[in-house]
């Protein structure tokens, strides 16, 4: 199947000379929830602006659906919505009309069928006749997601949709990203929140000054970059690490009652088995052993200091 969207050596230099992105190839596939992670400034927003036919390229090649966002600018952003950081729609207007005027803004003719299954799939319906400057934060958030998703976009793009939200808005967000996945929606999110994508991603692809640095299925991810750890609390307490264990990545914790082995997850656990033969030969007795999986937040931190 082809992919939703297809990103092919794309480039941005802004004006003054500062290469935001550089060389960017990446494919979105079909019915996923892809997150883009990166650090401030990565170039997050400048390439979705770009996919979405609100910035300029330098160079390269971008598809949605197939059409090309330059030649076929139409095609391809009827396919797209786009949830922005902040909403920019008149304060006075109701949520009813905004939601309604983002459609045509499309060239889509009227469908009030399906603005109010969105605006009732997004708990707005209650407010459909509020003024915008009447809402919650919250319900604003969701009326970003509703004036995005109008048109029946095929891609929808979130750029930091939880930033500054409170965590039960931000589970409410997650459920309704799901939802609209089951129903077929590619979703492309931005987060600086790892959390996040550890959460909804199914495949994730890091950005770092402008590169992207890598791009792996979640669960891929996590079990290749992602570090086990063995403690084992001593029933004696140690001065410091034997000569036998120098050669092991073993360390020994301040106050000398644990060990601590660090191994990567894909490792065969042979290497387990020898420390704790050692142990045995060595006299060495522990009170308990637990082991702990590294979380995406420490793989990603790894991978952008690195
Ligand atoms: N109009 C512009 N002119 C010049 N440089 C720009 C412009 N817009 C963005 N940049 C620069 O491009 C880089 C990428 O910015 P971008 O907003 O895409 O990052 P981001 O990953 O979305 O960051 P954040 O997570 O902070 O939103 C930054 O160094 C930024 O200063």
């Amino acid at each position: 199947m082809q992919p939703d969207i297809s990103v092919k050596n794309l480039n941005k230099v802004y004006e003054g000379g500062f290469q935001a992105l550089k060389n960017i190839n990446l494919e979105i596939k079909r019915g996923e929830i892809f997150a883009l992670l990166g650090p401030n400034g990565a170039g997050k927003t400048t390439m979705i602006s770009i996919i979405c036919g609100l910035a300029n390229m330098s160079s390269g090649e971008v598809k949605a659906g197939g059409h090309d966002i330059v030649k076929d600018y139409r095609k391809a952003r009827e396919l797209i919505g786009l949830v922005p950081q902040e909403l920019n729609t008149d304060a006075f207007e109701t949520v009813w009309k905004a939601v309604s005027f983002s459609r045509g803004l499309f060239g889509k003719a009227p469908n009030p069928g399906h603005i109010e299954k969105v605006l009732r799939a997004l708990s707005l319906w209650d407010k459909r006749n509020n003024r915008i400057m009447t809402l919650s934060g919250g319900m604003k958030r969701r009326l970003m997601i509703a004036k995005a998703l109008s048109h029946e976009p095929q891609i929808l793009f979130l750029d930091e949709p939880t930033a500054g939200v409170d965590v039960e808005l931000r589970r409410d967000m997650w459920e309704m990203v799901r939802k609209l996945r089951e129903n077929g929606v590619t979703i492309i999110l931005t987060t600086h929140y790892i959390e996040e994508a550890e959460e909804m991603a199914d495949r994730i692809g890091v950005i770092r000054q402008g590169e992207i640095i890598l791009v792996e299925d979640k669960a891929q991810l996590m079990s290749k970059l992602g570090k086990k750890e063995l403690r084992l609390q001593l029933q004696n307490r140690l001065e410091q690490i034997p000569g036998q264990l120098m050669l092991e990545p073993v360390e020994l914790s301040e106050d000398g009652h644990e060990l601590i082995y660090t191994f990567d997850s894909q490792q065969e656990q042979a290497g387990v088995a020898r420390l704790l033969r050692t142990l045995g030969d060595l006299g060495i007795d522990y009170r308990d052993l637990r082991t702990r999986e590294s979380s995406l937040e420490e793989i990603f931190v790894g991978l952008v200091h690195e």
